[in-house]
């Protein structure tokens, strides 16, 4: 039976399938008579990897771009692989004492959760953990925020946050929750082994119960004595600190 498909757009999404994951592109919308230097790069990839590529007018993209800005581009899309909570355990096994997870509580905002998973491809982060009531999903704007990461990261979508993190505690790993009212500082705790980073929402933060279960609440310092970062730029202050003491 062959995979669903769906639309993705914007140049560094359909770029970054091309790239990553060429087997499941389907076929690649192109906006006719685009200046863009990328649109053309991006045809000449497609047609290099066999795959069908077709100059649109934009209409036919906004079509299936579904309100998203496409800047000219779009790919039909095998859907990623869906991830079951099960699997995990043998992502931080096969990690071997060194694995970086990013945990997000309830973010709502699908361009935040978009960068989020930017950075955590970046950071070359294990997998990534959301709940699965009261959070934004993979969507559309998800995808084409961030760049392509939502189709190469491992991303589990958990019916309990609280559990998952303990279980993760079972396997060795640090919970840390990234809490601007924390005493600890980030930046004197040691992110070189197994560990999971938690941020809370735009609103509310981390919720109780996620606190509760966190190991240490840890802050970034903020000299400027401002309220709070926003999630996906307090993610990547912390995952680029794992990431500094890792090459260290
Ligand atoms: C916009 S903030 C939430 C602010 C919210 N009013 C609160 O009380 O936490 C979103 C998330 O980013 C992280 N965050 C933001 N600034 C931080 C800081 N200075 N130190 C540690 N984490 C921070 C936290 O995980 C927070 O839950």
């Amino acid at each position: 039976m062959s995979k669903p498909t769906q639309w993705i757009v914007g140049l560094n999404a359909v770029a970054s399938a091309l790239e990553h994951d060429a087997e499941n592109v389907r076929e690649v919308l192109l906006e006719a008579g685009g200046k863009n230097p990328r649109i053309t790069e991006i045809e000449q990839e497609a047609r290099r990897k066999d795959i069908d590529v077709r100059r649109v007018n934009q209409q036919a993209l906004d079509g299936v771009a579904g309100g998203v800005r496409h800047q000219g581009a779009a790919a039909r899309y095998a859907a990623a692989r869906t991830w079951d909570e099960h699997e995990l355990p043998a992502l931080v096994e096969a990690a071997e004492g060194r694995a970086l997870l990013l945990v997000l509580d309830g973010v709502q905002d699908p361009h935040n959760l978009g960068a989020c998973l930017r950075s955590a491809a970046a950071a070359g982060a294990t997998a990534v953990i959301i709940p699965k009531d009261k959070a934004v999903q993979i969507n559309a704007t998800v995808r084409k925020t961030s760049a392509g990461a939502a189709d190469i990261l491992p991303i589990f979508s958990v019916t309990n946050l609280s559990r998952s993190l303990r279980e993760l505690q079972k396997l060795g790993v640090w919970i840390y929750g990234l809490a601007g009212e924390a005493d600890a500082s980030l930046y004197a705790i040691d992110l070189k082994g197994n560990v999971a980073l938690v941020l809370g929402s735009e609103g509310d933060g981390l919720r109780r119960l996620t606190r509760d279960n966190c190991d240490q609440l840890v802050k970034i310092p903020m000299p400027g004595n401002f309220e709070s970062l926003n999630v996906s730029v307090a993610t990547g202050v912390a995952l680029f600190e794992a990431v500094r003491q890792r090459s260290a």
